[in-house]
């Protein structure tokens, strides 16, 4: 494993992986793999989460090619330097940003989306110029083994290198020296990734979870509001970090919820679930067995059927949810949906700020005043108004968590921002000593006065008057040795 990072190190020095040309390449590459290697690639996917081959493109190959597509476009704008605005002191020199890449960064994905959830942010950490260490999801194995087995081909074999395992082997890689490092998945596993990079002082993102609320007030269409919702949370079998994880709406909506969202189960899965191609199964029997915990001493509106050979739960409502019980204390990632009754949007919004900040919130209501009241007064890594999951198909938004939800963000130029450094570069002359001296020592007022002048905009009329002449002096003998006069 040293020995991989130290590969992809060498390859980082040996510069290649910087000039805008080769990282064009290589994302050009990529979306080559991805094109000619479709089939390969969905089939992965589909023999991981029992997900058709259409989800799969539409869930996951979309939004790669989409990213890989925008960053092409953009790049060469990217990285170019950015001038920033000088003082007076700096009026004669060259300051501009300079977007550099970080060195090598290891990406960690999760497996409930195990294409997009490392190639994404490997589209971000190459278009920075970047070497990265790419480490899959152990429970997604086709995926992971197909990444494997692809990358190489189409790649730079040493500055991108795929290392697959389990908890083991993440944790000797996380004893290596990285320059940033990319995780997604779970909030306790999050904390360890963060302590490992605390000891090299590596800078984290991480993409975590949590419970994702789902207000819908009673001025709203509940028939779009429920086939929405329905959409998002059975999606992937409900094991998608952004699903609405519960509902919040008042006691006399519930039963009319619950009616639209079967309605719309059946409209959208058919009368026998198990038999249609868009229903996912859940990834293994611990988190099986985990969800089917969630249910116990709850009251089931309709779903709840469980097949532990296929790793089947149907999709499931609960209503009159007691927020003490276990299906409210952690994040479900599941087909389970919880129905929470609350009197008011006040006491919806206590609900959601007495608990940890989620990755998203969702509010459905005709009325925009309460869908902008309830942004003001709560925070969640991203918030879709009178839909769920939508915000993250939006590339110039930054996608990330809050507080016990992640901290950092990715998706477009935020990712080529989160794998870059802004570096601020001052070019001075070696000339013009003179305005240089008011900052050597000795120190007198005289320059504490002109350095106010200079640098805090503090005018002195004094200094101005004196300023002013020197201006016209100079313009004097520009029109002198002009001949003007
Ligand atoms: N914010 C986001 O973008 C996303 C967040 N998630 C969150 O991820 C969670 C689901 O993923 P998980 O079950 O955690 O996925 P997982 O079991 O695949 O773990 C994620 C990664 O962490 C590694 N890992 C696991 N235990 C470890 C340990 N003790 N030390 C070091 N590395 C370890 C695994 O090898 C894997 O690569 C959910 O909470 C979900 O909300 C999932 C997808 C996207
Ligand atoms: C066709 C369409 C709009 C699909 C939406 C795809 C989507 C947003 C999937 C979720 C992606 C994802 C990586 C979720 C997660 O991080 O858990």
């Amino acid at each position: 494993m040293e020995r991989e990072v130290q590969r992809a190190r060498q390859a980082f020095l040996s510069g290649r992986s910087r000039p805008l040309r080769f990282r064009l390449q290589q994302l050009e590459a990529l979306r080559r793999m991805v094109q000619e290697r479709e089939k390969d690639i969905l089939a992965a996917i589909a023999a991981d989460l029992c997900k058709s081959e259409l989800n799969a493109y539409s869930q996951e190959v979309i939004t790669v090619l989409g990213e890989i597509d925008f960053m092409l476009e953009n790049l060469p704008e990217w990285v170019t330097a950015k001038p920033v605005k000088k003082n007076l002191l700096t009026m004669m020199d060259e300051a501009y940003i300079q977007p550099q890449p970080l060195g090598v960064v290891l990406i960690i994905g999760a497996w409930n989306y195990p294409f997009v959830l490392i190639i994404q942010p490997l589209i971000g950490a190459i278009a920075a110029g970047n070497a990265v260490i790419i480490k899959p999801s152990e429970l997604s194995e086709n995926t992971a083994k197909i990444v494997a087995k692809l990358l190489p081909q189409y790649l730079d074999q040493d500055l991108y290198i795929v290392i697959n395992g389990g908890v083991e082997e993440t944790t000797e890689l996380l004893k290596q020296r990285f320059d940033h490092v990319f995780y997604t998945g779970n909030t306790a596993v999050g904390k360890i990734v963060m302590e490992a990079a605390a000891k090299h002082l590596t800078p984290v993102t991480l993409e975590l979870g949590g419970k994702s609320p789902c207000y819908i007030d009673k001025d709203c269409d509940l028939d779009i509001a429920c086939r929405r919702i329905t959409w998002g949370k059975y999606m992937n079998c409900g094991q998608t970090c952004i699903a609405p994880d519960y509902i919040l709406c008042e006691a006399s909506l519930q039963s009319q919820i619950v009616w639209k969202i079967k309605e719309t189960v059946k409209e959208f899965y058919g009368e026998n679930i198990k038999e249609s191609p868009d229903y996912e199964r859940i990834i293994n029997l611990r988190h099986f067995k985990r969800i089917l915990s969630l249910l116990e001493g709850q009251k089931i509106a309709f779903g709840g059927e469980t097949d532990e050979a296929t790793r089947y739960i149907a999709p499931t409502v609960l209503t009159d949810v007691d927020p003490k019980t276990k299906v409210m204390q952690e994040e479900i990632f599941g087909p389970v949906l919880p129905i929470v009754p609350v009197k008011n949007v006040d006491e919806a919004i206590d609900f959601i700020n007495e608990r940890e900040k989620p990755l998203a919130l969702y509010v459905f209501s005709h009325n925009h005043k309460l869908i902008k009241r309830m942004i003001d007064e709560t925070s969640s890594g991203g918030v879709t108004g009178n839909d769920v999951i939508m915000h993250f198909t939006l590339n110039s938004f930054p996608f990330g968590g809050v507080g016990s939800s992640g901290m950092g963000a990715y998706h477009g130029k935020h990712s080529f921002d989160t794998f870059s450094h802004q570096r601020p570069c001052l070019l001075k002359s070696l000339k013009r000593e003179g305005a240089n001296k008011l900052r050597y020592p000795p120190n007198s007022q005289s320059k504490v006065d002109w350095g106010k002048f200079f640098l805090l905009k503090r005018f002195n009329k004094e200094k101005l008057g004196l300023l002013l002449f020197t201006f016209l002096g100079i313009v004097a003998a520009v029109l002198v040795k002009a001949g003007y006069y």
